[in-house]
């Protein structure tokens, strides 16, 4: 065990910050539960009804009212394992009052699925420049994993990530439960990656579930994006993994197909003709692959990896190329 103190700041107000504040909860191993969140009336409601009006408003919340505020530092300080939840493309400026001091010494878990915007780093890449954290701190929480299951209850599996797998195993024990297990790897670059582009081929699933494409060909769409997937990770960080692992395919299958997939249902509303401001003022929720797919473009200018499938997302929300003809061209390069 690295600490004997048990504590877990989650910062993030959203679907899978509460899902976490949950399964944090229901989870065996004592410990002290500190949660973040922007907005004032959110926290207040929350001490208040011990719920989140928001999002999972199902799921009651039984962490300590004073252990729930809007003020950054002071939640930081309270916790040894931070858990960041807000969206990559927030991310910055959630943290922008917050100084490498206040994280030194930390664990800083990414429970976010997405890239920075502008600097085109993956959340522990971005900690670590940023933050001066080491890596040895650095975890992440992945897998095919939806905040609306959890709320449910439904057996899910989780991937915690860390270069130092003892500590990725100390993480876990503070997460599982009855209903979630979990899994320890050391692959932060493959774990993260992987999380970041299932979320673009979760747009494109529902890109073409949008324009009329059917079940056969979106089986042929996710086979070709497993291989696209495991090119990209392989050329960014090449070590011996196996794409079939939940993590990875799990995670992947998992956003394609289900409903609760917040960028399907953003993909299927491109598909049907919304453009991207109308469909994100459709969902209450955040689709990270829209901005990913912009990042992963930049960053694949360095790796030149052949990525027909991230391409076509990217002309299409980005180079405003219309879905239908975009997914023909597309069909026409999958084997
Ligand atoms: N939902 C899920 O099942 C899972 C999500 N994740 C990852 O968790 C991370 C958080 O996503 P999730 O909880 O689903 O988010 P949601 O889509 O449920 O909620 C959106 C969150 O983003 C915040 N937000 C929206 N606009 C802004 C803004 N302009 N500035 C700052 N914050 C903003 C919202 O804050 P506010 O309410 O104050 O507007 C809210 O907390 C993502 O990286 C996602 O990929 C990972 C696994 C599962
Ligand atoms: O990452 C997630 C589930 O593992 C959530 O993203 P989606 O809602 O797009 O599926």
């Amino acid at each position: 065990m690295h600490t004997n103190k048990n504590t877990v700041a989650v910062i993030g107000g959203g679907s899978w910050a509460t899902a976490n504040i949950k399964m944090l909860t229901d989870n065996a191993t004592p410990k002290e539960i500190y949660w973040w969140m922007r907005s004032a009336t959110q926290a207040e409601h929350i001490e208040r009804f011990r719920h989140n009006p928001n999002y999972l408003s199902s799921v009651e919340v039984s962490i300590p009212a004073q252990h729930i505020s809007t003020d950054l530092k002071h939640i930081i300080s309270q916790a040894e394992f931070i858990v960041l939840n807000v969206p990559a493309a927030f991310l910055k400026e959630a943290l922008a009052d917050i100084t490498p001091e206040d994280l030194a010494g930390k664990k800083v878990v990414s429970a976010i699925k997405g890239i920075v915007p502008d600097e085109n780093l993956i959340i522990g890449e971005f900690l670590n420049q940023r933050y001066n954290i080491p890596f040895s701190n650095l975890l992440v929480l992945s897998g095919p994993c939806h905040a609306e299951e959890v709320a449910l209850e439904k057996l899910s599996y989780l991937t915690i990530a860390s270069p130092d797998t003892e500590l990725a195993a100390c993480f876990a024990g503070m997460i599982n439960n009855r209903y979630i297990k979990t899994i320890v790897s050391d692959d932060i670059y493959g774990t993260e990656y992987g999380a970041v582009l299932k979320n673009v081929y979760a747009i494109a699933s529902g890109i073409c579930h949008g324009v009329g494409y059917g079940d056969n060909f979106q089986s042929v769409l996710i086979s070709n994006a497993i291989r696209e997937l495991e090119r990209f990770v392989e050329a960014v960080h090449p070590i011996d993994r196996d794409i079939k692992e939940s993590a990875y395919l799990g995670d992947l299958l998992v956003t394609a197909y289900s409903q609760f997939s917040r960028n399907r249902t953003f993909g299927n509303m491109i598909g049907k003709g919304y453009t991207v401001k109308s469909a994100q003022l459709e969902m209450n929720m955040v689709a990270e692959g829209y901005y990913a797919v912009n990042c992963l473009h930049q960053v694949n200018k360095n790796y030149k990896v052949f990525m027909p499938i991230c391409e076509a997302v990217y002309a299409i929300l980005y180079q405003k190329r219309p879905p239908a003809l975009e997914m023909k061209h597309l069909a026409e390069q999958l084997s």
